[in-house]
């Protein structure tokens, strides 16, 4: 089966700092990725990679097979830590700045997703709460009809509560021939949706495994191996 994401030897360079050193795997559709690790470990840096906003400084990234260009972003669907809509905007706009922009963005699928979220089409964006922003961008982000739909930190600024709902959403509406990367460090939270997991630290992959692996071999939870692997 084609790898829907397969980086090899990725460094990036900031200066003299290495955010990412010879990260290289593949992931396959079906799946939903946890992205995990630590603050500054790299896991945005190689979000960005991976949605073709930039450049890494030595190795490959390919896309369904391809390298990374117009044709992989236009398959790509990146909700970013932070938001890309603009503040005078209302839900509506963003909607429909998203349906001008991208043919592959499915209305009726963004209609339901915002009762699904409570969030009202006619609420200013700048109005928005940081947990509602971000059922906002999700909202953007699922409505695609993409094969790789990247997030980082969806569920940073959401109440714990709402944190249940929002993963059923992301379950619910995530297209299943697809892959879905989710980067967070709240691992406990969100372990639950994860197919396999990949842990980055210090800018090196150092653990790709199954979740299933993790808790039937390992007798773990991902939290538990997460805590274990990032103790300081
Ligand atoms: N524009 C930049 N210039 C210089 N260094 C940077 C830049 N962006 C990130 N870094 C550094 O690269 C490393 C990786 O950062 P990155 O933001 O990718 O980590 P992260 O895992 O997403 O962190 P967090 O969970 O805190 O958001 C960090 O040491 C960070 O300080």
């Amino acid at each position: 089966m084609e790898s829907i994401l397969e980086l090899s030897g990725v460094t990036k360079s900031y200066g003299s700092k290495h955010a990412l050193r010879d990260v290289s795997f593949q992931i396959q559709p079906g799946k939903i990725i946890g992205l995990l690790g630590s603050n500054g470990s790299g896991k945005s840096t190689l979000m960005k990679i991976a949605a073709g906003l930039m450049q890494p400084s030595s190795g490959q990234l390919l896309v369904c097979g391809e390298p990374s260009g117009p044709r992989t972003k236009a398959w790509t669907s990146f909700m970013p830590d932070k938001p890309l809509t603009e503040s005078w905007m209302r839900v509506k706009d963003a909607i429909g700045f998203y349906q001008d922009f991208y043919s592959d963005f499915d209305e009726a699928k963004a209609n339901e997703m915002l009762q699904f979220m409570n969030l009202n089409p006619s609420d200013k964006i700048s109005t928005l709460s940081k947990g509602m922003n971000d059922r906002m961008q999700l909202t953007l982000a699922l409505s695609r009809n993409a094969k790789l739909y990247l997030l980082d930190e969806p569920i940073g600024g959401v109440d714990p509560v709402a944190r249940e709902k929002i993963l059923d959403a992301i379950v619910k509406y995530y297209n299943e021939d697809s892959c879905l990367v989710i980067s967070t460090h709240l691992v406990r939270d969100i372990e639950r949706i994860f197919d396999e997991v990949i842990f980055i630290k210090n800018g090196n992959v150092v653990l790709q495994e199954e979740v299933e692996t993790i808790r039937f071999t390992r007798g773990k939870s991902v939290d538990e191996l997460f805590k274990e692997v990032f103790a300081e």
